[in-house]
């Protein structure tokens, strides 16, 4: 990203990974290594997205040593209570300090055959309880190869902002992850990150407001490492990193959110 008031965001999609023994180790290293480098967290923000039963002890972690990393979840149910087995709501996740919590990745559009409209229900929900979602958008390969990935995309996303208020969305974040490129190795250059990004954020200039669309920040997810955050973020329309595998590596994720000292040089 280049000058802009909006504050790039990194952010660790945990997956189905680490208990809650093994969310406080890696949490607390994280902690270390950044508080160390005398990381800013103003001028990068940096959470994790830890499964649902890590969410508490991270709380406790987070709250007792006053660390600066935020933490959110991995889906967020649609209804506020009742006979709903598995579900989590928005106002448990409130109440568990979460800031932010994913809506429509694409493993739970794949897998759950999770649509734009039951995205909308989840981003509605999330807003009206204080969350902040991180929508996420995206093609599969035939998409990408049949040159429709634009289109594609920017549907999903009118979709998944449908009947939002502006200043709803001003606080949504969204993130763009090319299916093909996510924990395959696959990364999308700079500039594939950068087409789609921009095209987003014309489509919100175009449909919402121009103040609206300076306001959202737009992560790229897919296979995110240290060696390639420095270039991704380069890009004037992306905003931030929404990382898979490389956010379970400690020296990993904490090197995509220093990004911009490693690029000026300083010891990694
Ligand atoms: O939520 C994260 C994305 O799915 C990217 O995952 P990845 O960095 O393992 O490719």
């Amino acid at each position: 990203m280049t000058d802009s008031a909006r504050t790039p965001l990194m952010a660790g999609n945990w997956k189905m990974n680490l208990n809650h023994v093994e969310a406080v180790h890696l949490l607390q290293k994280l902690s270390w290594t950044l508080q160390d480098k005398k990381h800013d967290f103003e001028r990068v923000e940096v959470a994790v997205l830890p499964p649902f039963t890590d969410i508490r002890s991270v709380q406790t972690l987070v709250d007792g040593d006053r660390m600066k990393i935020k933490y959110g979840a991995q889906d967020v149910s649609v209804h506020d209570s009742g006979a709903y087995t598995g579900e989590i709501s928005a106002a448990m996740l409130t109440k568990l300090g979460c800031s932010y919590v994913l809506a429509g990745h694409s493993e739970r559009r794949q897998y759950h055959d999770e649509g734009d409209a039951l995205v909308n229900a989840k981003a509605t929900k999330a807003l009206a309880a204080g969350l902040v979602p991180i929508v996420c958008v995206g093609e599969g390969l035939d998409i990408r190869k049949a040159g429709e990935h634009v289109e594609y995309t920017l549907a999903q996303v009118d979709g998944a902002l449908a009947g939002l208020k502006q200043d709803d969305i001003r606080k949504v974040v969204i993130a763009y992850e090319p299916v093909w490129a996510i924990g395959t190795g696959e990364v999308a250059t700079p500039e594939d990150a950068q087409e789609v990004c921009a095209a987003i954020r014309s489509r919100l200039e175009e449909t919402i407001s121009p103040s609206v669309a300076d306001s959202v920040r737009i992560l790229y997810g897919g296979s995110v490492k240290m060696s390639s955050a420095g270039g991704i973020m380069a890009q004037p329309d992306v905003d931030g990193c929404l990382v898979g595998g490389a956010s379970l590596q400690v020296d990993e994720f904490a090197g995509i959110c220093r990004y911009l000292d490693l690029q000026l040089g300083y010891s990694s």
